[in-house]
C-alpha cells in the first residue's frame, strides 16, 4: 500500500483479511513505529486497532522492488511525484492499483493519463481503478460497502477483483475507467457544493436538485472524456456523490459547509491534515470543462467561491438566475 493516510490505512486492513501479509508505505517514521509496535497508525484513524500482518516500511525504493501489487493511495496532487520516485525499482510484472480520487493542477490530467504518460505501455495498460462509496473509518470497522474496479486489461482485472472482494466490500468490475475515475473526481467536487448549499440552509430541496444537477454536469464531462453514461448511474457515480454529498463524515462536505457557514478557504485549511481532493480538483475541472467544451454551472460556482472569493450567496443566486432549458440536452 503506497500511502497510510486513511484510505491507504483502511486499504491495507482490509487486505491483511486476505493475504499473509501486507505492507503499507509511509513518509513519517512515527507512523512506522507506531503500526510496527501498537498496531495502530499514530497519525490517521488512530482509534482503530490494525491487523497483527501489517507492517509499515518508510523505505518507497524497497517497497516498489518487492512487491508485485501496489495500490496507489497518495493524495492526486503528489502522485505525480511519488511515480516518478518508484519508477525505477517497479518490477517487470508490477500492477498498480489507484485508491485515490482527483484531477492533478498541474497537467489537468486524471491519474490514468498520468501512468500513461509515465510508465511503460503494458504496465499503465494494466493499472486498475478502485473507487466508489466508501468512507476509512467504516471500511477498517468492517462494515458493509460496495465499490468499482476497472480496467483496460481484461486478463487482469478478475484477479484484482478478488484481491479486494470480501463479503462485507463488494467490488463490482468493470472496463470504463474513465467513468470510474472521472466519477470519484468530480462528486468531491459536487460534495463541497453540496455543503455550501447546506451551510447557507437552503434546505434539503435544493440539496437534492443540486446533486440532481450536478450528477448531470459529471456524466457530461466523463462522456466527452470517453466514459460510459451507465458507469455515473452506478457505485463510483451516484453511489459516491450519495455518500458523499450527504454526510458529515466526508472532508469534502465539510469544507463546503464550513464555506457556506462564512469561513474561508484559508482558515478551513490552516492546520488540517486530512487531504479534501475536491479543493484542487475543482480547480482542475473548471479548466477541463472549458478545455472540453462541457458545461458545468456547479463545478463553476464552486471554482469561483473557492478561487475567486466570491460570496457564495451571490453565486448561488447567479446560478438560480440562468436561463431556462430541456431538462436533459443532446
Ligand atoms: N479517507 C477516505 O475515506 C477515502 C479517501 N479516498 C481517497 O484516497 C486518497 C488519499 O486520501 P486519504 O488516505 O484519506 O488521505 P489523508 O487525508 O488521510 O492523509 C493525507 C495523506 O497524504 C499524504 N501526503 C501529504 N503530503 C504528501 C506528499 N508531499 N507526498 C506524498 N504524500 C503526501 C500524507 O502522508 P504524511 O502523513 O506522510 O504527510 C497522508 O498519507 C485521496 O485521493 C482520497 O480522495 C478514497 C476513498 C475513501
Ligand atoms: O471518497 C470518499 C468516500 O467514498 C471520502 O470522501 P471525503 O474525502 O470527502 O471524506
Amino acid at each position: 500500500m503506497i500511502g497510510a493516510g486513511s484510505w491507504g490505512t483502511a486499504l491495507a486492513a482490509l487486505l491483511c483479511g486476505k493475504r499473509e501479509r501486507v505492507t503499507l508505505w509511509c513518509r513519517e517514521l512515527e507512523i512506522a513505529e507506531s503500526v510496527n509496535t501498537q498496531h495502530r497508525n499514530a497519525l490517521y484513524v488512530s482509534e482503530l486497532e490494525l491487523p497483527q500482518n501489517l507492517v509499515a516500511d518508510t523505505d518507497l525504493a524497497r517497497v516498489a522492488a518487492t512487491h508485485r501489487v501496489l495500490v496507489m493511495v497518495v493524495p492526486t496532487q503528489f502522485t505525480r511525484a511519488v511515480v516518478e520516485a518508484m519508477r525505477p525499482h517497479l518490477r517487470d510484472d508490477a500492477v498498480l492499483v489507484s485508491a485515490s480520487k482527483g484531477i492533478e493542477v498541474q497537467k489537468i490530467e486524471t491519474l490514468a493519463e498520468i501512468y500513461d504518460e509515465m510508465l511503460p505501455e503494458a504496465m499503465a495498460q494494466r493499472a486498475c481503478f478502485l473507487s466508489g462509496p466508501s468512507f476509512a473509518r467504516e471500511v477498517i470497522r468492517g462494515l458493509p460497502a460496495a465499490v468499482a474496479i476497472a480496467c483496460r486489461d481484461a486478463a487482469v482485472l478478475p484477479a484484482i477483483q478478488e484481491l479486494f472482494f470480501f463479503p462485507h466490500f463488494r467490488t463490482y468490475r468493470t472496463d470504463d475507467v474513465v467513468g470510474v475515475e472521472l466519477g470519484g473526481a468530480l462528486k468531491n467536487v459536487i460534495a463541497i457544493a453540496a455543503g455550501i448549499c447546506d451551510g447557507l440552509q437552503y434546505g434539503h430541496s435544493a440539496r437534492a436538485a443540486l446533486l440532481t444537477r450536478g450528477l448531470a454536469e459529471i456524466a457530461r464531462l466523463g462522456i466527452a472524456m470517453g466514459g460510459k453514461a451507465e458507469t455515473f448511474a452506478g457505485l463510483s457515480g451516484m453511489g459516491d456523490l450519495l455518500l458523499t454529498a450527504t454526510s458529515t463524515q466526508s472532508r469534502n462536505y465539510t469544507v463546503g459547509h464550513r464555506l457556506g457557514s462564512g469561513e474561508t478557504l484559508e482558515q478551513i485549511q490552516a492546520g488540517a491534515r486530512e487531504v479534501a481532493e475536491g479543493v484542487k480538483t475543482a480547480d482542475a475541472a473548471y479548466r477541463l470543462a472549458q478545455q472540453k467544451g462541457v458545461e458545468m454551472p456547479i463545478v463553476g460556482a464552486v471554482y469561483a467561491i473557492l478561487y475567486e472569493q466570491r460570496n457564495a450567496r451571490e453565486v448561488v443566486l447567479e446560478l438560480l438566475s440562468r436561463e431556462m432549458k430541456p431538462e436533459v440536452t443532446g
